[in-house]
């Protein structure tokens, strides 16, 4: 095995990705001790929000249960070293929400465009900068565009001043080369000028390796939820990317035993279920689809009395990418008419 001596920084997911997951019925209390297990284990940073960014409590998106406002309050009430990060979508959320995020102690703001829209992003970045807040830049959906486009897209990403441009694997479609290639694509772009951050999904079963293979791209931030807890098939899971982090000599910062066991025994109790990697969500891998959709498309599946899957291949076709959810209805009543 080969030492590696990289240094890699964690943001665990699970109270924003997981959220999905949940159909966004987090509590203040379960935040409490998620952030609290996490934190003792010594993960960095933990994001916290409603799954689709601050802002997304919608009809299109799902309701929240409790204010994310509330939810990132009491993250940052709770954590003694980690510090809580938000996402939000550019026309989701506004400014106002970023402020508020703000005030209410998070410290990294992160931004997620579609990988060819990251001109809408520049006026938040701009703002957070201006707050005082860490920035991260998303590119979503990264498999639907080649190395060289992502790389364009993440420049203008780090000049609108954001610190670290992530390749996002929303569908977990992304296979082992084709994410290094597009992490060093944006290393070879961004230099010195930001980081590049890598976000897997568990949808082809590729999170852990497909991570390693970003580290080794030069990857310097790695997303994941523990337990896998996220859209989809779940997030690359957390605590066992640390696992193979040490056994190859990548520094995380946090210790392995701890964070294995807040996965088992903070995580999953707050989890409806497992994230699996099955038919519908192996699906996604398979034909590209927004991992975010598997909710929304099995409940329309069960709306209309067709197929998720049938959905899901669809939707892949039709290249849909987020804020498309309403076409899982369309999808659905075309193929029951279709009988
Ligand atoms: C809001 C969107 C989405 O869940 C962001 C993300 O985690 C991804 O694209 O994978
Ligand atoms: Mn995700």
């Amino acid at each position: 095995m080969t030492h590696e001596d990289r240094h890699v920084r964690i943001t665990d997911s699970s109270l924003r990705d997981g959220s999905h997951a949940k159909r966004h019925q987090f509590t203040t209390e379960q935040v409490r001790s998620v952030v609290a297990a996490l934190d003792a284990a010594g993960v960095p940073v933990i994001e916290v929000s409603h799954g689709d960014g601050l802002g997304g409590s919608s009809f299109n998106y799902g309701f929240s249960r409790t204010p994310e406002q509330e939810l990132i309050r009491a993250a940052v009430e709770t954590a003694t070293s980690a510090r809580i990060a938000f996402l939000m979508l550019p026309g989701l959320g506004v400014r106002d929400d970023i402020r508020q995020a703000a005030d209410n102690g998070a410290r990294i703001c992160r931004i997620a465009t579609h990988c060819t829209e990251a001109d809408i992003a520049g006026q938040h970045f701009g703002l957070a900068r201006d707050l005082g807040l860490e920035t991260v830049g998303f590119l979503m959906m990264a498999h639907s565009r080649p190395p060289e486009v992502l790389a364009a897209q993440a420049r203008i990403m780090a000049d609108a001043g954001c610190e670290c441009v992530y390749v996002v694997d929303s569908a977990g479609a992304l296979v082992l080369e084709e994410a290094g290639d597009r992490v060093a694509a944006l290393v070879a772009e961004l230099g010195a000028d930001a980081q590049v951050g890598f976000h897997g999904h568990e949808n082809l079963g590729l999170g852990v390796a497909n991570s390693v293979l970003a580290v080794r791209a030069g990857a310097r931030q790695i997303d994941g939820s523990a337990r896998r807890f996220g859209a989809g098939a779940g997030n690359t899971p957390v605590e066992a990317f640390v696992a193979v982090a040490e056994r190859l000599g990548i520094r995380t910062g946090i210790d392995t035993a701890a964070v294995i066991d807040a996965a088992e025994d903070a995580v999953r109790p707050v989890m409806d279920g497992e994230c699996l990697l099955d038919r519908m969500s192996l699906t996604m891998g398979y034909a590209g689809v927004y991992s975010s959709f598997l909710k929304h498309a099995d409940q329309q599946a069960r709306r209309y009395g067709v197929s998720g899957t049938e959905i899901l291949v669809e939707a892949g076709r039709r290249n849909l990418v987020g804020g498309q959810e309403d076409q899982l209805i369309d999808i659905a009543v075309t193929l029951a008419e279709r009988g």
